[in-house]
């Protein structure tokens, strides 16, 4: 059960003309019990909220018990239209959290994600990649720095290994072997993840990005609920069971209104070395219908190159090892174009 399905019973239920899911400020799953806070937006309203909350997750069969409690102090306005209805967290020194996601697990989010970071390094930014990918933290391995051991400042802030001038920081290093399940759930998992968030000293950065687990769990959800973002880039290859989760990652980020910065198609084709010619293997213009549908905007498209996998299992990022290659360019145009309308905005 995921607390975007609580939210969604919530919005079917109105107080005083507004939707109880507006209303939330804060939400938590422990096991079977929901916490939740609301605003008030007017005194007197508080019982008719318990019992309009109790009724609408009468149904919920993971929901056993729930605490409602109510934020103190002046009632704030409801959200204007577009604008978020949870208080969301800066990180601090970060001028751009740019969050990196995908429906489905596999399709190279965060073969992206470095590359990514890297590009915009590249374009003389100061950059951060913070792998928040619970289930597959990758990214010590594709920038080298599996086993490295996260040390604390002065004022008990987690300092950020260097790599390539990429500050860098993965919920692997805190795993105490590389083959230890992810076996951390609910409170402690996304205090871990929030820790790695607002617990670093990131110094001063231009662009932190922010890869993300694959799909629209708790852990996406609550991430995109409680840190301030600028944006997402959601990735996808243009299979038909890659398209149809990017979908409801799609989905996902419009309902918290983080607004979606472009789609990045990895994998979109494949260019024969001996003639030249390209091969879409998993088929062409699909992800280009997916995003006028959606109406977004394609940042760019990977073509699929064994360099890549090669590389990436050396610790080298792609853009590092081969800067004149097809992919590397593919990855420079995303850069560019992202920054520039991240920085028009
Ligand atoms: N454009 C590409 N060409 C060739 N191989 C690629 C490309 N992009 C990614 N890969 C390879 O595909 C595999 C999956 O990539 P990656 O780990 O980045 O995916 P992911 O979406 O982050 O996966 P997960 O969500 O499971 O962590 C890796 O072996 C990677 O090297």
């Amino acid at each position: 059960m995921a607390v975007k399905d609580i939210v969604d019973a919530l919005r079917d239920m109105t107080v005083d003309n507004m939707r109880l899911s507006e209303l939330i400020k804060d939400i938590k799953l422990i096991g079977s019990t929901l916490e939740v806070v609301y605003r008030l937006p007017k005194k007197g309203l508080e019982d008719e909220i318990k019992q309009k909350t109790y009724k609408a997750l009468e149904h919920v069969p993971d929901v056993k018990t729930v605490n409602i409690r109510f934020a103190e102090g002046v009632p704030e306005p409801p959200p204007a239209f577009g604008q978020p209805a949870f208080t969301r967290r800066q990180v601090e020194g970060v001028k751009h959290l740019i969050a990196v996601g995908s429906g489905k697990g596999g399709v190279g989010k965060s073969t992206v994600s470095v590359n990514l970071a890297v590009a915009l390094l590249k374009q003389g930014y100061k950059v951060g990649l913070l792998d928040a990918d619970i289930y597959g933290p990758s990214v010590p391995t594709l920038l080298g720095v599996k086993g490295e051991r996260v040390h604390v400042d002065e004022r008990n802030k987690l300092i950020p290994v260097e790599k390539y001038g990429l500050k860098v920081l993965s919920i692997g290093f805190l795993l105490p072997s590389e083959d230890t399940p992810v076996i951390w759930r609910g409170p402690m998992l996304m205090k871990a993840l929030t820790q790695f968030l607002f617990d670093v000293n990131w110094g001063e950065l231009d662009f932190l990005v922010l890869d993300l687990p694959p799909g629209t769990g708790d852990v996406q959800l609550t991430l995109a609920q409680n840190v301030h973002m600028t944006g997402a880039v959601i990735v996808t290859t243009p299979q038909d069971v890659a398209l149809a989760d990017v979908k409801k990652a799609t989905s996902m980020f419009k309902e918290v209104n983080v607004p979606i910065l472009g789609v990045v198609e990895n994998m979109a084709y494949f260019v024969c070395p001996d003639s030249g010619k390209k091969y879409y293997v998993f088929g062409k213009g699909r992800v280009l219908e997916f995003a006028r549908a959606y109406d977004l905007q394609i940042l760019g498209s990977i073509p699929m190159d064994p360099e890549v996998a090669e590389t990436s299992d050396k610790g080298v990022p792609v853009v590092i090892s081969h800067p004149e290659s097809e992919v590397s360019k593919a990855f420079l145009g995303i850069a560019k174009l992202l920054s520039e309308k991240i920085l028009r905005r």
